[in-house]
């Protein structure tokens, strides 16, 4: 199955607006299962309607495989329906007047399959998706899920080794929404079948991809596995957008923060000797700790003390307010806080669960290297 390649991919809609995509390059690998996130117009849609050929690139090279299909430069546009890919879109418009099977079908019939062939294929691909029992009805007579289904199976039965995705499922309750995204992983650890998957979502993107490619305002701020993309976000954007509830950050050098900056710097500047060069801290709600008792909290910890102002049960796990100088705080633990609102409390964070940005937002790998390092000696 092939590669895709994006090299210096521009997209520019014209009418003097900025560039929906600009300057993107992008590997995906066969077999790979890369989901495209990022918020509202960041230019996903495009980028994915630019490697099925339903758009236009203003500048730069795709090459699906071996092939260039796209190249502003030598004048080269191979056509959406001679690239070999399946798309679903948002709306997956089944044909109304054809029966289950016989949409399944339909792309076998244009390819000008044999009919036995395209019957067994058929047959496979919708007992494999669970819906061969619906075969004789009409997509009228499915539900929005069940229809979805279809809509890929009809994708599955050409067997393309590309298929393209965007937000597939964002028509579904969450129910099925689940039981969908549990449905294309199956799919493609059984086809093997390289998948683009468009979404806004981040736990459709965590929970799916082998490959996260984040974006925003046109540009590519990520490209790596969702453990990379949570653990070590390479910037403030990236660590901001992924992560439920949110990754806290402290403003450094702002001495209107007040107290909660203050200490972080002093913190940071006892460890790492650039405090400079820093400009905010990021922690992540899972990684703070809250101790009644100051003798609770290990030496090496970044600390601060704190008031309990909420504690919000989410169903499973907590979510635990804490003020500190004006600031909120928040952890999150799946074990039954024994801390109620309004105790004094300390929270605490080991160093190398200190995420460390410089002051243009970009991760600080060498900073946080040396302070978990430090860190870690008492
Ligand atoms: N046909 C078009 N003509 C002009 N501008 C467009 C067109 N399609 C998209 N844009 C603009 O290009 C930018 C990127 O849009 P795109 O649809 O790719 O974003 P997206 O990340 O997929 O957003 P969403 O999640 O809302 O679908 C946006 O600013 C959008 O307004």
């Amino acid at each position: 199955m092939p590669n895709i390649t994006l090299s210096n991919i521009q997209k520019n809609y014209g009418g003097g607006s900025p560039n929906a995509v600009e300057n993107l390059n992008l590997e995906i690998g066969d077999g790979e299962f890369m989901c495209l996130l990022g918020p509202s117009g960041c230019g996903k849609t495009t980028t994915l309607r630019m490697i099925s050929g339903l758009e236009h690139p203003t500048g730069g090279k795709i090459t699906i495989g071996n092939r260039v299909v796209d190249s502003v430069t030598d004048g080269v546009f191979v056509p959406p329906e001679k690239r070999e890919l399946g798309l679903v879109f948002q709306s997956y418009a089944l044909w109304p007047h054809l029966t289950i099977e016989n949409n399944v079908d339909f792309g076998l019939r244009l390819r000008k399959i044999p009919r036995a062939e395209r019957e067994s294929r058929t047959t496979e691909v919708m007992e494999k998706m669970g819906i061969a029992k619906y075969r004789k009805r009409y997509p009228s007579e499915l539900s929005g899920g069940q229809q979805q289904r279809v809509a890929l199976a009809r994708m599955l039965a050409v067997n393309p080794g590309v298929l393209l995705l965007d937000e597939p499922l964002s028509n579904l309750d969450a129910r099925l929404r689940l039981e969908m995204r549990a449905e294309l992983k199956r799919i493609h650890e059984e086809f093997n079948t390289t998948i683009v998957f468009v979404t806004h979502d981040q736990w459709e993107a965590m929970t799916l991809a082998t490959k996260i490619g984040v974006m925003s305002d046109g540009e590519l701020q990520q490209l790596g596995t969702p453990d990379e993309i949570y653990g070590a976000p390479a910037n403030r954007f990236v660590a901001e957008f992924v992560g439920s509830p949110p990754i806290n950050i402290i403003q450094l050098a702002d001495d209107e923060t007040g107290g909660l900056s203050l200490w972080a710097m002093q913190f940071l500047s006892h460890r790492y000797a650039k405090i400079e060069s820093l400009g905010s801290l990021g922690i992540r709600p899972e990684t703070v700790h809250v101790a009644v008792h100051e003798i609770d909290v290990p030496d090496a910890a970044f600390k601060a003390r704190s008031r309990v102002t909420g504690v919000l049960p989410t169903g499973g796990s907590w979510i635990i307010e804490l003020e500190v100088a004006e600031r909120k705080i928040f952890s999150v633990t799946s074990e039954l806080p024994s801390v109620k609102a309004g105790e004094e409390v300390y929270f605490w964070v080991r160093p190398e669960d200190l995420h460390l940005f410089d002051v243009d937002g970009n991760r600080a790998p060498q900073a946080e290297l040396v302070l978990s390092e430090v860190g870690l000696v008492k």
